[in-house]
């Protein structure tokens, strides 16, 4: 692994004729900082090695990840894995070339940094001082090539944090809405599209209005550093889009950090949360359609809606693993989290001395079952990682058949594994499970995709959807635009609300002093009419008792966990590692292993509550599924149609009538349940009703 190539030395311009698949899945070992030269350059131990069966023609390598601390190895497969000497050029011309070409092709395309914080993912992507990033290279390439076949390009820039999007070229108006209409195509609202003409323009938007490191003045939104960061680069016909070729996407997401360490540049547990759960939500995207499953939870996160139309068909997906050049334990997880999403069956062995271990995780398409994984596989999981039972629900099992990221953490981790790290790791994942939506019935989409998957594209048009044809579509006011905050839980729903666009076809074109005379294009605004039938009571219902039963049946993460301090640790299950990657880092080591406590629980992220008998236990779990219960009551209220609402008890014509009306003022009127009172509940009218809606979760 460490080369000490300067990266320009190692450029190659060959493009290798390999067949590639759709979806690939690439490493790259960042190179040394110019402080770290020193310390680890001739570290005589490496701690990633590559193996290359075929040299760089190989169509698969394997990536030995060694800890340090007990020299455990942990092997994964990958499609490839550029080194430490491999700059941006070569993966240029090996990795994103091909992608363009693609695009010219009319297929979308996205590229994907994803890695530990600090392992050179922006590094990757924007480049730094005076050494391009694979945008600017991309770009380059795309311009030149649409001025061979008269296409123009334009470009947007957004940024994702907690997930909401902001437009990174249009400050002043930054709020990004994801609209997606019945046939599951997304629009995005309110994000601009300026052209650009030549690559210093595009440095000028890009770098200056997208670079965390060389911030705007101009730039309203005070973004925080860690965020995802989007590129889109449009392709279309030169009078600005009447015929879109294709797009691709450039996503410099945040950086993954385990939140049980200690963070030592910033105490928003939070934020770090979110950020992981969305990019669990993007592997969990990748695995479903590699596997082809039927259902693919794009809903999951705000960074997989608002590239849906991109991952979707036979678009090209590249994923670039990010890997820090010393031994790092967060780098070691993304490693696992990317690998089990390359293919529907996927391998992680651990080679720890004698010992070698190969696991097969199996897609629910190859096994049949509902869960992912086949029963030789839960087996051995249980063996290996020994995490407290919990009573299955039908809503656990069928989450685990949706979700990569639960009990498999670890699975290529020893057989010896016992330390709580690796069992409270599963333990988050499961919780974070909980919290994940469940779209019960499959994608269609997704089927089509199977079906086209090997299909060659022999009119560009055909496949492409043209942004006017949309705008048409909608026009005819035949179409259902469904609004991203509907969150419609499946096709039947999504189909049943109706959304009827004011003023259809407006696209306006402003110009904006922060794009010095570039034209902005912005989508147009959609107004909501809510007409048919959204999904069952009994269906909603249903939904609600899973859920709760799930959280009742659930057990206490029994990890001992400090309170935040004042910016200051976070968790006593860290080591005394300092998780700041950006720093090289003193102490190399293996997280400690963290100490388990019977008596403590991790309560929402940061609350320590002790729990010393069962009532207490039962009275926490009791709290909690009332709070959830108030909380889907309050989510039908505001989302149910007048047929629906009459369904509940207590809910006539009148009152029903009185909802919708306060739907129409306010999209969503009922926040708790003292705003019933505003339709003529009494307290204990309300109370009632929600005795009788628990009443019908147990009947
Ligand atoms: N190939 C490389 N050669 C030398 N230095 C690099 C390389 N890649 C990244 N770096 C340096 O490493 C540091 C971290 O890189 P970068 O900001 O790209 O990481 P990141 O993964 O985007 O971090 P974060 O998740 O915190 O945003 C930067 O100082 C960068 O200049």
């Amino acid at each position: 692994m460490a080369s000490s190539v300067s990266e320009s030395d190692s450029i190659k311009t060959s493009t290798p004729s390999l067949k590639r698949s759709r979806i690939r899945v690439v490493g790259k070992i960042r190179g040394f900082k110019d402080q770290e030269q020193g310390l680890l350059k001739n570290s005589s131990n490496p701690w990633i090695s590559v193996q290359k069966p075929n040299g760089e023609s190989s169509d698969h390598v394997t990536l030995s990840l060694t800890v340090q601390s007990n020299s455990r190895k942990e092997c994964y497969e990958i499609d490839y894995c550029y080194e430490q000497g491999e700059g941006n050029d070569l993966i240029f011309m090996r990795e994103v070339k091909p992608l363009i070409c693609e695009v010219f092709g009319g297929r979308n395309a996205s590229l994907l940094t994803f890695g530990a914080r600090g392992s050179g993912k922006t590094f990757a992507i924007q480049g730094f001082n005076g050494s391009p990033g694979l945008a600017e290279l991309a770009i380059s390439e795309i311009i030149s090539l649409a001025e061979e076949g008269g296409r123009a390009v334009s470009i947007s820039c957004y940024a994702i944090h907690h997930d909401h999007a902001y437009d990174l070229l249009d400050p002043k108006h930054p709020d990004i809405s994801v609209l997606e209409d019945g046939r599951g195509n997304v629009k995005l609202k309110g994000l601009s599209q300026v052209p650009v003409k030549s690559v210093l323009e595009f440095c000028r938007l890009y770098l200056n209005e997208h670079s965390v490191r060389k911030p705007s003045q101009k730039n309203a939104i005070e973004l925080p550093r860690r965020s995802h960061r989007g590129l889109t680069i449009y392709v279309s016909s030169p009078d600005g889009g009447s015929q879109f070729v294709g797009k691709m996407n450039f996503v410099d997401l945040a950086g993954y950090e385990d939140i049980r360490r200690k963070i030592s540049d910033g105490p928003n547990i939070t934020e770090s949360a979110k950020i992981n759960k969305s990019l669990y939500a993007i592997q969990n995207v990748i695995h479903a359609l590699n596997a082809n499953e039927g259902h693919v939870p794009y809903r999951e996160s705000k960074v997989t809606r608002m590239l849906q139309d991109s991952m979707r068909r036979t678009n090209r997906i590249l994923t670039l693993v990010c890997l820090n050049p010393y031994f790092c334990q967060d780098t070691m997880y993304v490693v696992n989290l990317a690998c089990r999403s390359r293919q529907g069956i996927n391998r992680g062995f651990t080679n720890s001395g004698k010992q070698t271990k190969s696991l097969m995780m199996q897609s629910s398409k190859t096994s049949g079952a509902i869960g992912t994984h086949s029963t030789t596989m839960k087996k051995k999981l249980n063996s290996l990682i020994r995490v407290p039972e919990r009573k299955p629900t039908s809503t656990t099992l069928k989450m685990r058949g949706r979700l990569l990221f639960d009990e498999v953490n670890h699975l290529s981790s020893s057989k010896q594994v016992t330390s709580l790290s690796d069992v409270s790791s599963s333990i988050q994942a499961q919780e974070e499970e909980k919290v994940v939506e469940d779209n019960s019935l499959p994608d269609t989409s997704s089927a089509i995709d199977a079906q086209e998957e090997d299909s060659r594209i022999s009119d560009v048009s055909s496949l492409a959807t043209p942004l006017e044809e949309k705008s048409d579509t909608i026009a005819q006011k035949s179409d259902t635009i469904a609004l991203e905050d509907a969150k419609p839980t499946s096709l039947v729903e999504k189909d049943t609300f109706q959304y009827i666009e004011e003023s259809h076809s407006e696209v306006t074109s402003r110009i904006n002093s922060s794009t010095k005379g570039q034209e902005i294009v912005k989508e147009n605004h959609y107004s909501l009419l809510s007409e048919g039938e959204s999904l069952s009571v009994s269906a909603k219902i249903q939904e609600v008792s899973n859920a709760l039963k799930a959280l009742y049946y659930s057990t206490p993460t029994c990890v001992k966990v400090a309170q935040e301090k004042d910016n200051s640790s976070l968790s006593e299950v860290c080591t005394k590692h300092n998780s700041s990657l950006s720093e090289v880092p003193t102490d190399i080591l293996e997280p400690k292993t963290p100490v388990a406590e019977q008596k403590t629980i991790f309560k929402e992220n940061t609350e320590v509550t002790n729990i010393c008998s069962p009532w207490e236990t039962y009275s926490v779990r009791n709290a909690g599924m009332k709070k959830s219960l108030v909380q889907e009551y309050l989510k039908f209220l505001n989302s149910a149609s007048k047929e629906e609402l009459k369904r509940l008890k207590g809910i006539g014509e009148k009152r029903a009538m009185h909802i919708l009306q306060r739907r129409e003022e306010s999209p969503e009127p009922f926040k708790d349940l003292d705003d019933l009172k505003g339709v003529g509940l009494s307290a204990k009218q309300i109370k009632g009703l929600i005795k009788s809606a628990a009443g019908e979760l147990f009947s």
